[in-house]
């Protein structure tokens, strides 16, 4: 196992790159801990394919260091870093058995046979595919054969991280669920570095300990669930992570806060005084449709706004709402009852209430 780190890297697929949008991912620091569960979570084209293959060695980034403990590894094969990596589709052996193509690893690095059999079965029974130990893999259902082509990375204990890239893509979405979880167990029992790449919030939050989010060649958040809830450091993780996603509206500076349309928004004294040293005019708040509070008495904290749909989820409902030109969803309990038309009173508590400056979190001592 190791640390895995990433110096400076960047990396573009054309020869002379020239701006910012030649490349696939822009220039990083980033390290992956020894031992951790992490998730690469962005849209499609973010750069979490090539991300994985930089660390696994199937690409070399064009700028930086790729470190393993500390040792550039920049110019070494994917089987000299001893990364295992699990693609999409099943990588497996169809004219061998099941046994067989988890023992393959093991055999390929002379593990004595006594060991390998202990090994297999170990994986095979983590992964319920013991009674499918002697059958062609060929015969195998497409969840099967993704179940062993995911035992041949587990199946070597000497390695330095597994790289999954989308791994349960071809699951059935009924076991997609079970196999996440195995996945989870199973970095709990043996301890291994896994990077898990995905487009899907919810297959991140379940698998990783911290999420590393990619948009645009940058990773623009790297932190647990809650915070990538609570604190989104970059406008995409707030509109990208929740359902609905974060509320985010375009503001301008205005007396001891900011403005959008007629309605003022209050900041706090840090956050009014970070942003009158700022000189960007791209300034956006954010609030999560979760932090909003609806009050049908309007109060001096209160704004007034309209009911423009209500949508009901079952345990709970999705307000839709209209204040000035800006339309905002608020989450509401399923006992929220007002027609469509009517006026209600929204409410921001303040340390909900982000402030964006160029996309990014203005970030101090929060109250
Ligand atoms: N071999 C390649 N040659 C040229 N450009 C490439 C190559 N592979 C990827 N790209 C480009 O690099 C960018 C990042 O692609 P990448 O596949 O890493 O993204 P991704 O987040 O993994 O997307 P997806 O979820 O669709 O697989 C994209 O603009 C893509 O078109």
């Amino acid at each position: 196992m190791a640390e895995i780190q990433l110096k400076a890297m960047a990396h573009s697929y054309i020869e002379n790159p020239t701006g910012p949008d030649d490349y696939a991912i822009r220039q990083l620091d980033h390290v992956w801990h020894k031992g951790g569960a992490y998730a690469l979570l962005g849209p499609s084209g973010c750069g979490k394919s090539t991300m994985l293959n930089i660390i696994s060695g199937l690409v070399q980034p064009s700028e930086g260091d790729v470190l393993f403990d500390g040792k550039r590894v920049n110019e070494l094969s994917p089987r000299d870093r001893n990364i295992a990596q699990v693609f999409q589709f099943p990588v497996i052996y169809d004219s061998m058995t099941v046994y067989e193509n988890l023992a393959f690893p093991l055999k390929n690095n002379k593990v004595p046979a006594a060991k390998i059999k202990t090994r297999v079965h170990e994986i095979a029974e983590v992964l319920e595919i013991e009674d499918k130990l002697h059958k062609k893999a060929k015969n195998l259902t497409a969840d099967e054969k993704q179940k062993v082509s995911m035992g041949r990375g587990l199946v070597r204990e000497d390695v330095s991280a597994i790289l999954f890239d989308e791994p349960l893509t071809v699951i059935d979405p009924q076991l997609k669920w079970k196999l996440r979880r195995k996945l989870k167990q199973i970095h709990e029992q043996f301890d291994i570095t896994m990077v898990y790449v995905t487009h899907d919030q919810l297959e991140a939050s379940t698998f990783a300990d911290r999420i590393a989010v990619m948009y645009d060649g940058q990773v623009v958040q790297f932190g647990t669930p809650t915070e990538l809830f609570e604190a989104p450091n970059h406008t995409f993780v707030g509109y990208f992570i929740g359902s609905p996603g974060m509320n985010i509206i375009e503001v301008e500076r205005c007396a001891g806060g900011v403005r959008f349309d007629s309605t003022d928004l209050p900041l706090d004294a840090w956050q009014a005084d970070i942003l009158g040293r700022m000189k960007s005019n791209n300034i956006k708040v954010g609030i999560r449709p979760e932090f909003i509070e609806i009050s049908h008495v309007a109060t001096d904290d209160t704004y007034e706004a309209e009911v423009r749909d209500v949508e009901d989820l079952g345990t709970y409902k999705i307000v839709t709402v209209k204040l000035g030109e800006q339309v905002m969803k608020v989450r509401q309990s399923e006992e929220f009852d007002a027609s469509i038309g009517s006026h209600i009173h929204l409410s921001f508590p303040k340390q909900w209430l982000m402030l964006y400056v160029d996309e990014f979190l203005v970030q101090g001592q929060q109250s």
